[in-house]
């Protein structure tokens, strides 16, 4: 599993300059830029009148790009300009485009909308004027196009600077995916995202996309402890425990052992056992704490045993508030936690950046894999390593859901040696069974998924 790289600003650049320096020019990449979104933009809304907006500088050179290619299909093209072209490729695009220029106030509406105001090179917020005239043009709009990111929108951490801002039915990633594309508020203004390819190499990159895992199916040689044996430790909270042992279950643990709590229920093949004595099975692959745990003496007593017993462990939920960064970095076997943002910041701090940036300080401050769970997660490892999922279903916002996830982190480290790739598959499989239970789900429904999406990954 290995997913496609995000970029930032900084990082497309340097990719950019490197295929530059290797003789491709500037102004081919811009042309092989605006042919992309051109060519997409033409499958998306067959020729309807378009009408472009193009910035000052190498995004609106794109625009005049796209604006020219479109015209030469035959599109009845309007373009618009916020001020004249101020990098010398903008300027040689626009000449190239050599049609009529009316300014962005005055840009009459037109049924498809090309947003080629700015790019990667953003730095601070659109000016409010500018930001209401987008907003209205968007809105006039059948369909709304965007080149490489949003107009608006920080490339690097997602953020809108606090303008309201439109929202696309498709945005075009110039050369790869950026942060933009993937972190909130940013991701859900995108609409569907297509990489464009221009040519510029990506080498692998520390920040990727989380991909589909590869899960093979048990060979003839396997055998339930082969599969993975998981234990999950239970609490004052049954109920959660259960979510989490069962889509264990579900998603090919071999083992599932629910201990420690009064939890009884669940599927016949799950084990119920008594106590913590079963932290020491030599078979036990991965240890799941918190879910259900509670926070009282008993809770204590539970994660005490939990993080003593020396295998992979998964700290979810209560287990959170009860542990420090500290402990974390004393365990042998690195642990992958899964905070949402505010278990995150109990654990952590404040601290400074985008989530990017968070989830990776923390995962190096507590030597350990963290899930920054949230409608953009984010998970860091340890060496730096940093994946996002790609937009999970906003029905994922209900109770329960969180153990569902713990429950196949759980499941695959216990199959999958790197804690790092373990987090993704599990992140993966729980966005996929989120989209397999569709609208108003509840974290049961999930549960019902995971096997068809466990089979979409063999
Ligand atoms: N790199 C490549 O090889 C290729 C790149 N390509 C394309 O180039 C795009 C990046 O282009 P870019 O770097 O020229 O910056 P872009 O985003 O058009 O404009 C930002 C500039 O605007 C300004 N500015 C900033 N904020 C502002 C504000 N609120 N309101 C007003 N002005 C503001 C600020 O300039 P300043 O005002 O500080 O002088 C800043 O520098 C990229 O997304 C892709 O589309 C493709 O052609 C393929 C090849
Ligand atoms: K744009």
């Amino acid at each position: 599993m290995s997913g496609r790289p995000i970029l930032t600003a900084a990082a497309m650049r340097a990719a950019e300059a490197a295929c530059m320096a290797g003789g491709t020019g500037a102004g081919v990449l811009m042309d092989r830029a605006g042919a992309a979104v051109a060519k997409a933009t033409w499958r998306f809304a067959a020729g309807a009148p378009t009408l472009v907006l193009c910035g000052p500088r190498n995004n609106g050179g794109d625009g005049y790009v796209v604006a020219r290619m479109l015209r030469e299909r035959g599109v009845d093209v309007t373009v618009a300009a916020l001020g004249e072209p101020r990098s010398a490729h903008a300027l040689a695009a626009r000449v190239a485009w050599g049609g009529p220029v009316v300014a962005l106030d005055d840009a009459p509406a037109r049924a498809v909308l090309v947003d080629a105001l700015f790019g990667t090179g953003l730095a601070r917020g659109l000016e409010p004027a500018v930001a209401a005239v987008l907003v209205g043009l968007a809105g006039a709009a059948r369909v709304r196009i965007a080149v490489d990111v949003p107009s608006g929108v920080a490339t690097d951490d997602g953020a809108t600077f606090g303008t309201a801002l439109p929202i696309y039915d498709m945005t075009v990633a110039l050369g790869a995916l950026k942060p933009a594309h993937r972190l909130q508020p940013a991701a859900a203004l995108c609409g569907r995202v297509v990489v464009a390819d221009i040519g510029v190499p990506v080498e692998a990159s520390e920040l990727t996309a989380i991909g589909r895992p590869s899960l093979p199916a048990p060979g003839a040689e396997d055998h339930k402890y082969t599969r993975g044996m998981v234990a999950v430790l239970s609490g004052a909270m049954g109920g959660a425990a259960l979510l989490a042992a069962t889509a264990a279950q579900r998603a090919g643990a071999g083992y599932v052992v629910l201990a420690g709590g009064s939890s009884v229920g669940g599927l016949h093949a799950l084990v119920h056992r008594q106590g913590t004595e079963v932290l020491a099975d030599s078979r036990v692959d991965a240890v799941l704490c918190g879910p259900g745990l509670g926070r009282g003496a008993g809770a204590e007593r539970t994660l005490v045993a939990a993080l003593a017993c020396g295998r992979p462990l998964v700290l979810d939920a209560d287990a959170l508030r009860l542990v420090s960064p500290a402990v974390l970095r004393g365990l042998a076997v690195p642990a992958i936690v899964t905070p949402h943002a505010g278990e995150f910041e109990h654990l952590f701090g404040t601290l400074p950046g985008s989530r990017i940036d968070r989830a990776r300080a923390a995962a190096a401050m507590a030597q350990c894999v963290v899930v920054l769970k949230g409608a953009d997660t984010v998970i860091a490892a340890p060496d730096g390593r940093v994946a996002i999922a790609d937009p999970a279903p906003a029905w994922l916002a209900t109770a329960g859901t969180g153990d569902v996830l713990a429950g196949l982190v759980a499941a695959m480290r216990a199959r999958i040696d790197d804690p790092f790739a373990a987090a993704q598959a599990a992140v993966w499989l729980h966005g996929a069974a989120a989209e397999a239970a569709g609208a108003v789900l509840v974290a049961d429904d999930l549960l019902d998924m995971i096997r068809k999406v466990v089979s979409a990954c063999q």
